[in-house]
């Protein structure tokens, strides 16, 4: 699935949060939204999902512009993994199924495999795992209808470095299975390390894209964006 933004400006409260932003995610790639707090990274990924609605421009999903698509039909194929995933009271398979109660347990447990947790996690309360588990949890939650696209906010701006590679080569891996990724991300480290391509977000504008190491150089050469 290819995902596109076309000179997308957006507003909020009569601020612009995004100015004439063009974006393109290729089919089966990892796109980074890098750039400081603010910038409009979780914006971009709210506006592929519909959560925001652009005051000018057009939000495009395999060329359909998201208006004229079903809202639901529109998350089930494009799937969003929130920055601070809240667990839900209740064990992992009701993480997993809450508003969904037509999955089939085939589904469920192909997002598990998916997402990398054994099994027996779908037993376990949700309140006691650890942030990497909870991860994963979130993660299977975004794949269980199968989605064409998974978007992320931050995935592992919570982790210690250890899970944060960890959950890198599992977006790694998800992706060459042919989802279309976009990942919003601070860590410079991160985003060479993942991402076949680079935008830089500056207070609502596209700086700089293309590959990982010069957008990051790019980055890093004008300290007051960090
Ligand atoms: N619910 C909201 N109401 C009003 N303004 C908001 C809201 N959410 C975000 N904003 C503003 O929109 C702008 C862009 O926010 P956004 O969350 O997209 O940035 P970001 O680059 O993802 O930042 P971060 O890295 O801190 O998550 C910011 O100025 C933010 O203060």
């Amino acid at each position: 699935m290819v995902l596109s933004l076309e000179h997308v400006d957006l507003e909020r409260g009569g601020r612009a949060v995004l100015r004439d932003v063009t974006i393109s995610a290729a089919a089966g790639s990892i796109t980074a939204l890098l750039g400081p707090s603010g910038a409009g990274k979780s914006s971009v990924l709210r506006c592929l999902v519909r959560l925001e609605e652009p005051h000018a421009g057009r939000v495009l999903v395999d060329g359909a512009d998201v208006r004229s698509l079903d809202p639901c039909g529109l998350r089930r194929r494009v799937g969003l993994v929130a920055q601070a995933p809240v667990m839900l009271p209740g064990d992992v398979r009701a993480n997993l199924t809450y508003a969904a109660e037509d999955l089939s347990e085939a589904q469920v447990r192909a997002a598990l495999d998916q997402a990398e947790l054994a099994q027996a996690f779908l037993a376990r309360p949700a309140a006691e795992l650890s942030g990497g588990e909870r991860a994963r949890v979130a993660i299977a939650r975004a794949l269980v209808r199968g989605p064409e696209a998974l978007l992320f906010d931050e995935p592992t701006a919570a982790l210690d470095p250890a899970r944060a590679a960890a959950i890198a080569e599992l977006i790694r891996r998800l992706a060459a299975v042919g989802l279309t990724i976009v990942v919003t991300a601070h860590d410079v480290a991160l985003v060479q390390r993942l991402a076949d391509r680079a935008v830089l977000l500056v207070d609502g504008a596209v700086v700089s894209a293309g590959a990982p190491a010069e957008v990051v150089a790019g980055w890093e050469a004008e300290p007051a964006w960090r």
